[in-house]
């Protein structure tokens, strides 16, 4: 079975985008690792499809994998790309595009500069909808790791899970060492993406985010939301603020109000085109 795609990037997190309403794919965790491999698939952060909408107030449903084949709720450079791919495919002529992925409805708004804003929902503090195991909900939390050390996290929901710690300067953080220990950590049931923000001033932080799933990556955009919303909500940050991460620059937004959503904007781009034999039944 040959299966054709696209190969996109926001900020240089990268994505395999399928469309699954005008072919027909079978999905296993084994051959999404292949895909994803760099060195002997196609390389990718994260697979993106696009199939038809399960309910009336959306135009598409979009899922989401990691790199190691596990399907996941939410990814917001994904959504940009996404916004992208079904307009510049045709798919669709609206530039308002509400699609429901497994964290629920997003809105993405294609904007006359060709950048993609995002409206990401509301974030989630409540533990139980993190998931996080705590005994009661605060702004920050202790947190000790498997080598005795003992850091500071908030812990927030943007559909998918966040852990965000503040750091000196991101250029010298342990993202590396403390990543995979707090991804894993057992008070993150279903493991964590791990944010390490420096804060540069009210309106402007630089951040590398460890990703579940994915490790490393260039850029995560539902990290900079969970980032500018942990750091409003400590009353450090001011919003629109500037994200800089390992490959450019996103805009987040958000009111301080839990009631309200937060919006995201940056670029979405194509890559190249390419068609792939499904070798794994
Ligand atoms: N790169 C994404 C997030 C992708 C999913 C994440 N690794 C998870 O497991 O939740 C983004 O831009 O938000």
């Amino acid at each position: 079975m040959t299966i054709h795609f696209t190969k996109m990037h926001g900020l240089g997190n990268d994505f395999m985008v399928i469309d699954a309403i005008n072919q027909a794919i079978e999905l296993n965790p084994e051959q999404i690792r292949q895909w994803a491999n760099r060195h002997f698939g196609i390389g990718f952060d994260q697979l993106l499809i696009v199939e038809p909408p399960k309910t009336a107030d959306t135009l598409f449903t979009y899922r989401i994998f990691n790199a190691d084949g596990g399907e996941v709720e939410q990814c917001g450079n994904g959504a940009r790309c996404f916004a992208r791919y079904v307009y510049d495919k045709g798919l669709t002529t609206e530039k308002e595009i509400p699609v429901g992925t497994a964290s629920g409805r997003i809105v993405l708004h294609i904007n006359d500069s060709g950048d993609v804003t995002v409206d990401m929902g509301r974030p989630m503090f409540t533990p139980t909808n993190i998931p996080f195991i705590t005994e009661c909900e605060a702004t920050s939390y202790p947190l000790t790791l498997d080598d005795g050390s003992e850091w500071v996290i908030d812990a927030v929901s943007m559909g998918n899970p966040h852990a965000v710690l503040e750091v000196e300067n991101v250029d010298t953080a342990p993202v590396s060492h403390l990543g995979p220990m707090i991804e894993h950590h057992r008070q993150f049931p279903n493991r964590v993406n791990v944010g390490f923000m420096q804060i540069v001033d009210r309106q402007h932080i630089r951040l590398r985010v460890f990703e579940r799933g994915s490790g490393e990556t260039l850029a995560c955009g539902t990290g900079a939301c969970a980032a500018v919303v942990s750091g409003i909500r400590r009353n450090r940050l001011d919003s629109p603020c500037l994200v800089d991460v390992r490959g450019g620059r996103l805009s987040v937004a958000w009111t301080g109000k839990t009631q309200d959503s937060v919006l995201m904007t940056g670029p979405a781009q194509s890559v190249f085109e390419g068609q792939i034999t499904q070798t794994i039944a």
